[in-house]
């Protein structure tokens, strides 16, 4: 009707903790006075069966949420599903999480990156293999090999020398340890926004103190403990975290574009450490899908935000294609502007949606 305004729908389904802490009063608000409503996904009904939504926001594992996504897109294709569940996979794995960063390109004379030494074990005679062994110095730390959000999965070994090998559970990841200064950057990425913070992280173990360690030790989410336990925390005085210089922007900003370009993901962070021995190389150790953006400051205005763009990128898209199918009927003349319109559809949605290039046209189901 003249004059209404357009609202929008984004069903969400999400785990209770991560529904707890994401969807806010403060975002769903502010997303509604912008004309976006967010609904929650009821899991014990038929995605096909609700909405309409516009869009789908969704972190869930499994095969059944999966095809329920399928059914759901081939009946709406015009909904947005933000991310596909096949690009969110790679990162249930901690070897191909990481490759993606390996593959990369990025032009800058000053800083270098890269992901730490690491091989995968499967079986627990390889742990004892010499030859796995030729490429990696102890300290390792030992991660999960499925990345699945699970508990189990974020459960960390350091291990200082071959005897804290032996209680290790294949299949894991061993990673190099790399002195870091006790600071972690961790670079949230929505869309095309791009913000990174400061987190505590493990410390630095010297040559010396590497000898006198035993064994191993075992921690989960060291990055990650709630604000009030931080406040009071005698650690981050002692790692002078207020100290540690940010790394430069542009710099984070141009591996974050070519991280989601090339995962095709909107919705993501990074966790990054500055190597001790040269001060201008940073390691990429790991990747999150739909992280705790809550702790992000402004995260309320930052997700608005990027609703809005993907739900508008649709609508302009909608209605060059309808123009399209107007100006077929039209007559002969038709054939030429159809073309015109298509490239401006692939424009429009390529400009939107990631600055440089086309192959993010389908990170998004446009
Ligand atoms: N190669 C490394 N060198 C030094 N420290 C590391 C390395 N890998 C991990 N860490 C430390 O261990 C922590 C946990 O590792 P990682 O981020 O891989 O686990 P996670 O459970 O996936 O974390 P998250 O909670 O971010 O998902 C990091 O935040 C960092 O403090
Ligand atoms: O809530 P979720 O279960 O999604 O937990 C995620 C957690 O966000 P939260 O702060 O909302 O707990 C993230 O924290 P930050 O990196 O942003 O600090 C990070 O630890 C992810 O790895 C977790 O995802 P998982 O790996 O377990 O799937
Ligand atoms: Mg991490
Ligand atoms: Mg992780």
């Amino acid at each position: 009707m003249a004059g209404e305004e357009r609202r929008f729908k984004i069903g969400y389904a999400l785990l209770p903790k991560k529904e707890n802490s994401f969807i806010r009063e403060s975002l769903v608000n502010l997303a509604k006075s912008r004309g976006v409503d967010l609904v929650k996904i009821d899991r014990e009904r038929p995605l096909v069966d609700q909405g309409p939504f516009d869009s789908v926001l969704h972190k869930l594992y499994g095969e059944d949420w999966k095809s329920q996504l399928e059914g759901f897109r081939s009946q709406n294709p015009n909904a947005v599903i933000v991310d596909s569940p096949d690009a969110i996979e790679r990162l249930h794995n901690r070897i191909s999480m990481l490759q993606v960063v390996s593959e990369l390109k990025i032009e800058n004379q000053s800083e270098t990156f890269g992901i730490p030494k690491q091989i995968v074990i499967y079986d627990q005679e390889t742990l004892f293999d010499n030859q796995a062994w030729e490429l990696l110095k102890f300290p390792v730390i030992a991660k999960p090999l499925v990345a699945d959000g699970s508990a189990k999965s974020h459960k960390m070994t350091l291990v200082f020398n071959r005897d804290g090998l032996s209680k290790l559970k294949p299949p894991i990841v061993l990673q190099e340890f790399v002195n870091h200064g006790g600071v972690i950057f961790k670079v949230y990425v929505v869309g095309d926004y791009v913000q990174c913070v400061k987190r505590k992280s493990l410390p630095d173990v010297s040559e010396e103190k590497l000898k006198t360690l035993e064994g191993s030790l075992r921690f989960s989410q060291v990055s990650n403990l709630p604000t009030h336990e931080k406040n009071d925390d005698q650690y981050y005085k002692m790692m002078h975290l207020e100290d540690t210089e940010l790394p430069p922007q542009s710099f984070m900003t141009d591996i974050a574009k070519g991280l989601r370009k090339a995962m095709k993901l909107n919705l993501f962070n990074f966790d990054v450490i500055r190597d001790t021995r040269f001060g201008n190389r940073y390691l990429i150790i790991d990747i999150n899908y739909f992280p705790g953006y809550a702790k992000m400051p402004g995260y309320e205005m930052v997700l608005t935000d990027f609703f809005c763009d993907i739900l508008s990128m649709k609508e302009r898209e909608k209605g060059l294609v309808e123009e399209r199918s107007q100006k077929k009927i039209a007559g002969t003349d038709g054939r030429l502007l159809l073309n015109s319109c298509e490239e401006e559809v692939r424009k429009t949605v390529t400009n939107s949606c990631c600055s440089d290039g086309e192959e993010m046209e389908n990170s998004i189901q446009v």
